[in-house]
């Protein structure tokens, strides 16, 4: 058993030479990633192998090696996700991409029904035992610590974390700063203790996203708060990221900021008891959303992703409205600084 422990991803895999690679590779310990363009035909490898080495020994991916974009995703394979408030909205999105992608993933989500739904939802898809649900509140370090901790059990390691979870509610404010900008402190000091190289913790590096909003970027007026927690979230993954990379901990830490997107938390706008002072501008969330529009959530999901594999980017802050993707410029010294100077 040569191989134990190791992942091999072979394309092709499906027939002829790279079916047989795989078969040696799982008869000595390895588990693959069977990657081929043929979808049916790499089922049936995938069904063959399962009943010679068990269904969690292999993944098939549809996979095209002639574009470059198909394979760099696909090398999230055997990788190990955490995804807080993952039982709906864009957390579920984010957890459905990662799992197509070939991505294992820890759902999180202080919500057991809805987690537990979407489990159900994903065990139909992936099968059972690339996905796990655990009941989390990210505003309790005990819950996520026993999370993290819980997903290495379960998994071993721990590749890449979103720090999704958040709310909105104007009149427990005290609340949204908890869930939306400590809940994400919270978890990423927990990633990088997991993820981080050469502390002797088993860290292999990683990739951290955390969530913020495009009200992360600019002020959304009924939402004072909730724009704060945001704005919070961009400054404190930026300063992470530099100190991840000065530190060498091989640990990208990136910030992703949508714009409205067709999710649940919308409901905030008809909720009146959650608009604290600013009830009086509840009127105004028609006229804001006619002017940004609403992004569906797959659509989130693939930049979501673009954002996860693509290893040039620490500190990055992915803005995604209804008119382009883009990475937010911000001066790199005060000198650089866009500035009105005064007589
Ligand atoms: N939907 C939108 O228009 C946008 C959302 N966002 C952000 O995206 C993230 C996800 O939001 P959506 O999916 O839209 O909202 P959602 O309300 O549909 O989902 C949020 C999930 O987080 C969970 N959650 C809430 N508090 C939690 C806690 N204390 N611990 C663990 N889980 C908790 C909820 O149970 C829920 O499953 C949030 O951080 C939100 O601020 C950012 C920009 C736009
Ligand atoms: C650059 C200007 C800020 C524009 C903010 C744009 C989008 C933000 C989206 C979210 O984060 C959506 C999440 C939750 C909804 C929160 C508040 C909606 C209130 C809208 C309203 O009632 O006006």
């Amino acid at each position: 058993m040569a191989l134990s422990g190791k992942i091999a991803l072979v394309t092709g895999a499906s027939q002829g030479l790279g079916k047989g690679f795989s078969d040696v590779l799982l008869k000595n310990g390895a588990k693959v990633a069977l990657l081929d363009v043929n979808e049916t035909a790499g089922k049936n490898a995938k069904a063959d192998f399962d009943k010679e080495y068990g269904e969690d020994s292999t993944i098939f991916l549809t996979c095209d090696v002639t574009s470059y974009e198909h394979l760099k995703v696909m090398a999230l394979s055997g990788k190990i996700a955490l995804v807080t408030g993952a039982g709906q909205g864009l957390g579920k999105g984010f957890s459905d991409i990662l799992l197509k992608n070939g991505a294992k993933v820890a759902l999180l989500d202080i919500n057991e029904n809805a987690g537990k739904n979407a489990k159900a939802d994903f065990d139909k898809e992936y099968g059972k035992d690339r996905n796990i649900f655990l009941t989390c509140d990210v505003t309790s370090n005990a819950q996520l610590k026993d999370a993290f901790q819980k997903t290495i059990e379960k998994f071993g390691r721990i590749d890449i974390v979103s720090n999704n979870a958040g709310i909105v509610d104007e009149t427990n404010w005290e609340k949204t700063v908890e869930v939306n900008l400590n809940g994400v402190i919270r978890g990423t000091y927990l990633a990088l203790e997991h993820m981080k190289k050469g502390s002797g913790g088993g860290g292999e590096g990683g990739v951290i996203i955390n969530t913020s909003s495009m009200a992360g970027l600019g002020p959304l007026l009924t939402s004072p708060v909730y724009t704060a927690s945001k704005h919070g979230v961009v400054g404190f993954t930026r300063a992470m990221a530099e100190a991840s990379s000065v530190s060498g901990y091989g640990v990208r830490i990136n910030a992703f900021c949508p714009s409205f997107v067709k999710t649940p938390i919308l409901d905030f706008m008809k909720n009146e008891k959650a608009a604290g002072q600013l009830g009086h501008l509840q009127h105004l969330s028609d006229k804001i959303l006619a002017k940004t529009g609403i992004l569906e959530v797959p659509v989130v999901a693939e930049r979501f992703l673009q954002l996860v594999t693509d290893e040039e980017k620490n500190g990055a802050v992915m803005m995604v409205t209804q008119e382009c993707t883009a990475y937010m410029n911000f001066p790199k010294d005060f000198k650089d600084a866009p500035k009105t100077i005064l007589p």
